[in-house]
């Protein structure tokens, strides 16, 4: 489905009207969920060249759905869209993204990283937070993390666009809620709470990043979006993806990784944390690089944590080996 094209019109891509323009305008799918909408907004002005937004709806879209679709199932009807020629660039978040894409599809490019951590809204830190507090997030992730640090804590589920999480928070049913920084920068919302820091949760791999998603033999969309593309965002991805690869993990893995470029000495570094799903052992590691090779450091990181038995301890079936005094 077509936005109405006063939406983008207010949108001011240059060269948009241009009648002297050949190109057909690019169109860019998106979810249509807020978020969604106003990340593809973002990395479609990146862009800078003429576009129009295409709102791509899905089954997993329905409230009702909302609550059993696996994230790859949202990731997969923009593919299915970019696949049937109907867009030819889909903007996703990073995270979504799985390992494995179809046939004939390639990430071309990133935008400029947002802030990549998670953030703890309604509380100040988890420190503050008072004994068997309910914390609400659906990621498991993030519940092995939050278990990690404070085991006492009650980590209920918690499903929904960002709006709807918040709604619940508002309600009373949980003392604090984790969301990701960049949605909530994205989106513009207001909230009290802080940053958790990375030595605490670390965020999921990719996220924070938008990522351009193309057909592999599309020249013109490939070219456009190599332009724009951010090349520190473009490098740690390319190593955080390395790692969940490496480790064949998913969205439902209790991995969590963040690699970070340092363009002034051409390095960059990747840490990473398996833990077991209800955080009573994890491993974590750090390895440190050239930016030329972030896929070397990548695959370097999974040996690591393999070796330590991060495998094992992400299936739960190891004892713990560190678990919190
Ligand atoms: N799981 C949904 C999702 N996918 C990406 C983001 C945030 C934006 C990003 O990480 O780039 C969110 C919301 C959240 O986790 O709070």
């Amino acid at each position: 489905m077509r936005e109405p094209p006063t939406a983008n019109r207010a949108t001011d891509s240059p060269g948009a009207g241009d009648r002297r323009a050949a190109k057909p305008r690019l169109r860019i799918g998106t979810r249509p969920s807020p978020l969604a909408r106003a990340q593809a907004r973002l990395a479609a002005e990146a862009l800078g060249c003429p576009y129009e937004l295409v709102v791509i709806r899905t089954t997993g879209d329905e409230p009702r759905a909302a609550v059993t679709a696996d994230k790859g199932r949202f990731v997969k009807e923009l593919e299915l869209a970019l696949l049937e020629r109907r867009i030819d660039v889909a903007v996703h978040s990073a995270k979504d993204v799985p390992s494995e894409l179809p046939r004939g599809l390639v990430l071309a490019a990133t935008a400029a990283r947002a802030d990549p951590r998670d953030v703890l809204v309604g509380a100040r830190s988890l420190a503050d937070l008072p004994a068997g507090a309910r914390i609400g997030t659906a990621s498991l992730r993030r519940r092995a993390q939050l278990l990690a640090a404070r085991p006492d804590l009650r980590v209920l589920a918690l499903r929904g666009n960002v709006d709807t999480r918040l709604s619940r928070l508002r309600d009373g049913r949980f003392d604090a809620i984790v969301l990701a920084a960049a949605g909530l920068e994205r989106l513009g919302i207001a909230w009290e709470g802080a940053p958790i820091p990375t030595s605490q949760v670390l965020p999921a791999p990719g996220q924070g990043t938008l990522v351009y998603e193309v057909r592999a033999d599309d020249e013109r969309a490939l070219a456009l979006c190599r332009a724009a593309c951010d090349r520190l965002a473009w490098t740690e991805l390319r190593a955080e993806r390395a790692l969940v690869a490496a480790l064949e993990a998913s969205c439902d893995t209790p991995l969590a990784a963040l690699a970070r470029c340092d363009p002034d000495r051409a390095a960059l570094s990747l840490e990473g944390w398996a833990g077991a799903p209800d955080g009573s052992a994890w491993v974590r590691d750090r390895v440190e690089g050239r930016d030329a090779e972030p896929e070397a450091l990548g695959r370097l990181l999974a040996e690591r944590l393999r070796s330590a038995g991060a495998i094992e301890v992400m299936r739960g079936e190891q004892p713990p080996e560190h678990a919190p005094a």
